[in-house]
């Protein structure tokens, strides 16, 4: 099908009444897209909008931006530029940081239900394809670029996945366009630039169709990587249907590699990173030996980003639990806004029958607190939040307040909620 034909299509099925957002880095890629989808709305009226991020981080950068901006006035085109700061201290290399950079800014300008257009094309998925490979992925990686995906509630498409970067060239040059060439696309020191100026020309001139076999090869992975999350959910459902506390004897009677998918696929379901390979073998491992301990064993193994813990017989994902700085303590009246190192809670207590209740400390619990519940009389905090099957890791966050040698309530600041409160005491949350 001819490119823009392509195009018109690819428009035609964008929300009507949303915007439609296109990353323009004013390569011969998104310079050739933002002229085909210029033209698509003319039969398909659309909001097109160019988004252009400048990093800031090559001397070359203005002169990208001066592009962009002709380009746009040429073609009517309303260009949004996003100016970010690309934090080389990441640990994921200078590449790595500018497209966390890139995507934040995105995420700052494309809203829920709009979409954003990005213009990688067929060589680009056969690099990724192989750059996962050398890295040894499972089909999650080899799946390489999808050619449409939610994320945050907005559709990502790149339309022109399918076609090669000649074909794009050869329509570019028929179009009379011009396009700026990124220095840094010249350094073989970078894997991707290695890839295309070396590699890929040499498997091309021993296999013509390499470049679309490799795609082909992603593409297959793809569905097999839905097949398997398909699967992945099949399980889910069998034990309970919540990744937030998957049952660890269901999941040890799993086959290993069911467990291994099913850790990962409860992982992306929170949002959180999935462990590396190393890690989820220790964590299975210890799932397997803790079967038939004693109930309420604690499990715990980290990898960045996340955590695992098996607690009550269930392994239990979370993000890393924020830790009270010792020694905080905080006063308050039961009324303003409470601020905590584990986040602002908006919380009330009042004393029955009083106006005010004088000045309250709030202090991270330390254990041996006791507390005067209505009708059951004075009780072992400790023996409460057992009782009320409060897990570990939120225990150990928890905050107790006091009026002078009273404990008054309990509170979780990470989730801003009561958890206890004394007799002659109300505990309100802000919805009442
Ligand atoms: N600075 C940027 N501002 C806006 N979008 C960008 C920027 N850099 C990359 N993109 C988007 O991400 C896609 C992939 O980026 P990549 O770095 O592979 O492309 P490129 O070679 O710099 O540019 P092009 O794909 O336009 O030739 C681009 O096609 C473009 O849609």
């Amino acid at each position: 099908m001819p490119l823009q034909s392509l195009i018109d299509d690819a428009l035609a099925e964008t929300p009507p009444g949303r915007v439609v957002w296109l990353a323009l880095s004013g390569g011969l890629d998104s310079t050739l897209l933002l002229a085909l989808a210029a033209e698509a709305c003319r039969r398909h009226p659309r909001s097109l909008h160019a988004l252009h991020v400048h990093h800031g981080l090559q001397a070359a950068a203005d002169g990208f931006e001066l592009h962009c901006r002709r380009l746009c006035s040429r073609l009517g085109v309303p260009l949004f530029v996003e100016r970010v700061a690309v934090d080389p201290g990441t640990g994921q290399g200078l590449e790595g940081a500018a497209r966390e950079a890139r995507y934040a800014a995105f995420a700052r300008r494309v809203l829920p239900g709009e979409t954003l257009w990005l213009a990688q094309h067929r060589d680009d998925q056969a690099e990724t394809f192989l750059l996962a490979a050398l890295r040894g992925s499972g089909v999650t990686g080899l799946a390489a670029m999808p050619a449409r995906r939610i994320w945050r509630d907005s559709r990502v498409e790149r339309p022109l996945l399918a076609h090669s970067r000649a074909a794009l060239e050869a329509e570019a040059g028929r179009r009379g366009l011009a396009w700026v060439e990124d220095p840094s696309n010249r350094d073989q020191a970078l894997d991707r630039n290695f890839l295309r100026r070396a590699v890929l020309p040499l498997l091309a001139s021993r296999w013509p169709h390499a470049g679309e076999a490799l795609s082909r090869s992603a593409a297959l992975a793809g569905e097999a990587e839905g097949l398997l999350g398909e699967l992945a959910e099949l399980d889910l459902a069998r034990l309970g249907g919540d990744p937030t506390g998957l049952p660890a004897a269901g999941l040890s009677a799993l086959t290993p590699a069911r467990q291994r998918l099913l850790v990962r696929h409860a992982c992306g379901r929170l949002g959180l990173p999935t462990p590396p390979a190393r890690r989820l073998e220790t964590l299975l491992a210890q799932l397997g030996a803790r079967q038939g301990a004693r109930q309420g064993a604690r499990t715990r193994v980290a990898w960045p980003g996340a955590e695992a813990r098996v607690w009550r017989g269930h392994l239990h994902l979370l993000a890393p639990p924020m830790e009270l700085p010792t020694g905080w303590r905080a006063t308050w009246d039961g009324r303003m806004p409470l601020a905590t190192p584990l986040g602002e809670c908006r919380l009330r207590l009042v004393a029955e029958g009083e106006p005010a209740v004088g000045t309250l400390t709030v202090v991270p619990r330390r254990g041996g607190e006791r507390l005067m519940l209505a009708g059951r009389g004075s009780r072992d905090l400790k023996r409460l939040l057992q009782e009320a099957d409060v897990p570990p890791w939120v225990r150990d966050r928890l905050l107790v307040v006091w009026q002078g040698e009273r404990v008054v309530a309990l509170l979780d600041p990470q989730a801003s909620r009561w958890l206890a409160c004394a007799e002659g005491w109300r505990a309100l949350s802000p919805s009442r």
